[in-house]
């Protein structure tokens, strides 16, 4: 069975492929001090609970925390007897590569999302990605990611509010109802809710009038669904993308071994 890992800054997620389906996803907060030993036993005790016995020979691994692959890789080798291919690693090859100035290294999480986007819609196409950063990643006709924007994320920027203004409090995303908050909280809300769905507005027009061409906007991750109830912002909102791309990845080397 194939094991995909996406690790972003907040969280790493592990999706286990039986075929062309995912059978389960679990989540854990990203902390590069976990060793491969807590990682099974965590991993295998999700399993046991949903009676999965799973046969992992491949990993396939997208990380924005480089410190965090040492132990995942240990992982591989100790428990699934495997070389785990890692997403920006020159041994992982791309189906189509990059296309971004000399030197530049793109997030392997936006290099999945390119692979994953064109595999399922064809390319000219704007991933809107809502992690720790909020990204927009650009796949050209071709595939190739060609670039995009990263701003920084919803909780981010709820995180820096509480902490930079000694009155305001820690609050929950939501969609308020109204613009016009009528307690802090509310207006809290009302401000990064509706800031984020302008910015997502704002961004996607200016991509689009740039790249000259009609483009398919896809949500990903865990706050796509909450945006879509702010009006028109997505054509699809597609949460296992990330994944999915990490998949066609791991398809692509193995064709090419072999
Ligand atoms: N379904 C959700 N509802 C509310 N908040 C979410 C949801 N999914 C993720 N988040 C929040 O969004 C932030 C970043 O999400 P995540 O996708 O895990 O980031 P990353 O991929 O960068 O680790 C986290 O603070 C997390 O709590
Ligand atoms: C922008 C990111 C931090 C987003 O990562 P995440 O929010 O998933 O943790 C990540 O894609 C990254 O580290 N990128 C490297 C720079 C670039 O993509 O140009
Ligand atoms: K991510």
């Amino acid at each position: 069975m194939l094991l995909t890992i996406d690790c972003g800054n907040t969280n790493t997620v592990f999706s286990l492929w039986d075929g062309e389906t995912i059978v389960q996803t679990w989540r854990t907060s990203t902390d590069h001090r976990r060793t491969a030993d807590q990682y099974y036993v965590w991993l295998s005790t999700l399993m046991q609970v949903r009676k999965i016995s799973a046969d992992v020979r491949n990993v396939v691994i997208s990380s924005t925390v480089p410190r965090v692959v040492f132990n995942l890789r240990v992982l591989c080798d100790r428990y699934f007897d495997c070389r785990p291919l890692v997403v920006g690693k020159p041994e992982c090859r791309l189906p189509v590569p990059p296309r971004v100035e000399e030197g530049v290294r793109p997030g392997p999480d936006r290099l999945a999302n390119a692979a994953g986007a064109f595999q399922r819609h064809g390319g000219d196409v704007v991933v809107v990605d809502f992690g720790t950063a909020t990204n927009f990643d650009v796949v050209a006709s071709d595939g190739a990611y060609v670039g995009g924007v990263i701003a920084p994320g919803v909780n981010l920027s709820l995180e820096a509010l509480h902490q930079g203004a000694a009155a305001l409090p820690h609050v929950d995303i939501s969609r308020p109802e109204r613009v016009i908050g009528t307690n802090t909280v509310a207006c809290i809300q009302s401000g990064v809710f509706w800031g984020y769905t302008g910015l997502i507005e704002g961004i996607t027009q200016r991509i689009k009038a740039e790249y000259g061409r009609p483009m398919k906007v896809i949500g990903t991750g865990g706050l796509a669904a909450l945006f879509a109830q702010a009006g028109d912002l997505f054509d699809e909102i597609e949460d296992d993308l990330t994944m999915y791309g990490l998949r066609v990845i791991h398809d692509y080397n193995l064709a090419i071994a072999q």
